[in-house]
């Protein structure tokens, strides 16, 4: 069987990787490419990489212009999927790239979106636990935002093996300028970018903060805090997340973390612990829908370190976004899908 897929925010960063990994999946049809002030124009002007489909004109993103497709992917600026989704019917599975509907507490969406709360649907990081039955049901699926992936895939196995309780949880995160979106921002001009490396959203203001909390929550942390700080470095694409946060009760500082992780990830087919010894590093995750992660403890701070790399782009959106396709589809849920990354 043959399903048949629109991408509306074909020009953008996340649609265009959508299209990327959908150019080489077996079981999908792309039907109709939408956006907004660029409809009219042909993709290849915007997307040269993906010269298959150079000649498709790009339609308005309408209720119209989506209807008539198995699968919708909505990757479009926040508070724009969600007038568009309410108009599509309930048989077509929706999956939405933006942040729209992944936080289940409406306070929370009011104190860091600032727009109306417009729901939540089934949050679509198929490693959370029982999250895969939840998918392979549901027509509508909230993409996470990509530091969530990262630093909730890290803390996982900590978080549900008891080695932490979720208090005191501190993450820096690099990621690369993608992670923005391609419209234009004065700080991310080459000039600025290129060879400097600068932290925002500092002080607890980042939008991902909530969305961490609550997947800790999720993951059983009563009542766990987080102080995030994403850092933006001159790469296109990734993100490196160093997440820490102190021993729990009752644990020992030789407690052998190592075996909880090697446990929780056993069967998961893209997220990769690696040997003893050896960091994660974006360059290994580029282009790849792999996770690759290291976990020790520093026994000086007795504070457990895991570092986590992906790529913010395919696990940290369209690859992952794919994923819970194939599982919302009933098909295998590697499928389509890189596991080996792009190097140097
Ligand atoms: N970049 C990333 O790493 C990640 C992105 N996401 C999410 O994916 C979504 C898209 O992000 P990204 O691709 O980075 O952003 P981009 O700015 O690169 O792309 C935005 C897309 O939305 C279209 N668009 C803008 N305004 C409208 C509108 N009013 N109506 C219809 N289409 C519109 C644009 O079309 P046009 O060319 O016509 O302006 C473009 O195709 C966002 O919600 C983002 O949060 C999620 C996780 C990670
Ligand atoms: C480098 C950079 O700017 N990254 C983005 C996060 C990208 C992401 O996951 O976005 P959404 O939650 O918007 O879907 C940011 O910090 O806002």
């Amino acid at each position: 069987m043959v399903f048949r897929v629109a991408v509306a925010g074909c020009t953008g960063y996340a649609g265009g990787e959508v299209l990327r990994l959908l150019l080489e999946h077996p079981a999908v049809e792309i039907g109709a490419l939408t956006a907004g002030g660029s409809a009219g124009s042909r993709l290849g002007e915007h997307q040269p990489h993906l010269w298959p489909l150079a000649d498709r004109e790009i339609l308005p993103t309408t209720a119209d212009t989506l209807a008539g497709h198995d699968v919708v992917f909505l990757a479009l600026p926040h508070g724009t999927s969600g007038p568009i989704a309410e108009q599509l019917g309930e048989d077509t599975l929706v999956i939405d790239c933006g942040a729209d509907f992944r936080l289940t507490d409406a306070e929370a969406w009011q104190q860091f979106y600032g727009s109306a709360y417009a729901g939540s649907w089934p949050y679509g990081l198929p490693e959370l636990p029982e999250q895969r039955h939840r998918l392979a049901r549901s027509h509508r699926i909230a993409v996470p935002g990509c530091y969530p992936t990262s630093v909730t895939l890290g803390l996982l196995p900590a978080v549900t093996a008891g080695l932490i309780d979720g208090h005191d949880v501190v993450v820096v995160a690099a990621s690369g300028p993608s992670g923005a979106g391609k419209a234009l921002k004065p700080h991310l001009l080459g000039a600025e970018l290129m060879g400097s490396a600068s932290a925002y959203g500092v002080g607890g203001g980042h939008r991902h903060t909530p969305e961490i909390l609550q997947n800790l929550r999720l993951l059983g942390a009563s009542e766990p805090t987080l102080s995030f700080t994403p850092v933006l470095v001159p790469m296109s694409r990734g993100i490196l997340a160093t997440c820490t946060a102190p021993l729990a009760d009752g644990i020992e500082l030789g407690a052998d973390v190592r075996d909880a992780y090697q446990r929780a990830y056993a069967d998961e087919p893209f997220v990769h612990l690696l040997p003893e010894g050896q960091w994660p590093q974006t360059q290994g995750v580029v282009g790849s829908n792999s996770v690759q992660l290291q976990v020790t403890v520093d026994r000086t701070a007795g504070r457990l370190i895991a570092v986590v790399a992906l790529d913010n782009l395919t696990k940290g959106t369209a690859g992952g976004a794919i994923q819970c396709m194939n599982l919302a589809l009933g098909l295998d849920e590697t499928t389509g899908l890189p596991r080996i990354g792009v190097a140097p």
